[in-house]
């Protein structure tokens, strides 16, 4: 059994590397479109199936990993910037307050499935619109959901976080191990020969 991660992200691919496991990566062009009305856990988890069940469908007998994140505030739903325009828009409304970060995960193989979604809390200072401009400058929101980066410049804007910081970069990698460990029996973190 080989693990695949359904993503192009490089950032995921840097935090599933953290388990000390052989990987490969697999870009999962899926469909992003979140259906109306639904909640943002809701939401990540269905993202990260359809990316799992495309990789899925090529390799049945593997574990396939995927995920999806999303900023969620006032009820809305952040996902990527299309357009500076967006960017500074959802910048603003980050600007001072606390918001939520959900990533949601998707484990696939055999046929079988398990998803969870995991949810951290992060407080930005407020920022002035000179701040928004140098930061859209860096290139740095555009792909990204919420329009920033909590591990690059995005860093600077940040009061505090409850809850997994590797949540909010993509990929909440302690749970992942556990839940990996749960739907694999005889899974284990490192590079070990004989898997389930
Ligand atoms: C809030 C936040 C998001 N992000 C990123 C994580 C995700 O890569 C991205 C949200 O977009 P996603 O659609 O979740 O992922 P992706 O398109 O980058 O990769 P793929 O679908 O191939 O797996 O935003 C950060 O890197 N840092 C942050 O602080």
């Amino acid at each position: 059994m080989q693990m695949i991660l359904a993503s192009q992200s490089p950032r995921r691919k840097e935090l599933l590397a953290f388990l000390g496991h052989p990987f490969l990566t697999m870009p999962a062009d899926a469909d992003e479109s979140i259906p109306q009305g639904m909640g943002p856990e809701e939401a990540v988890r269905l993202l990260a199936r359809r990316k799992a069940n495309l990789v899925a469908q090529s390799h049945p007998d593997d574990l396939v990993i995927g995920a999806d994140t999303v900023v969620a505030i006032d009820g809305r739903i952040l996902g990527k910037p299309e357009s500076p325009q967006q960017a500074a828009e959802m910048l603003a409304l980050l600007s001072g307050r606390i918001h939520s970060v959900y990533t949601g995960v998707c484990l696939q193989k055999n046929g079988e499935r398990r998803a969870f979604s995991q949810r951290t809390r992060v407080a930005f200072y407020p920022l002035t619109q000179e701040e928004i401009a140098w930061y859209l400058d860096t290139g740095e929101p555009f792909d990204k959901a919420g329009a920033y980066g909590v591990q690059g410049f995005g860093s600077v804007f940040v009061k505090g976080i409850e809850g997994d910081y590797f949540n909010v970069m993509g990929l909440p990698i302690a749970r992942l191990c556990r839940e990996i460990q749960a739907f694999c029996p005889g899974w284990k973190l490192g590079n070990t020969a004989a898997q389930a």
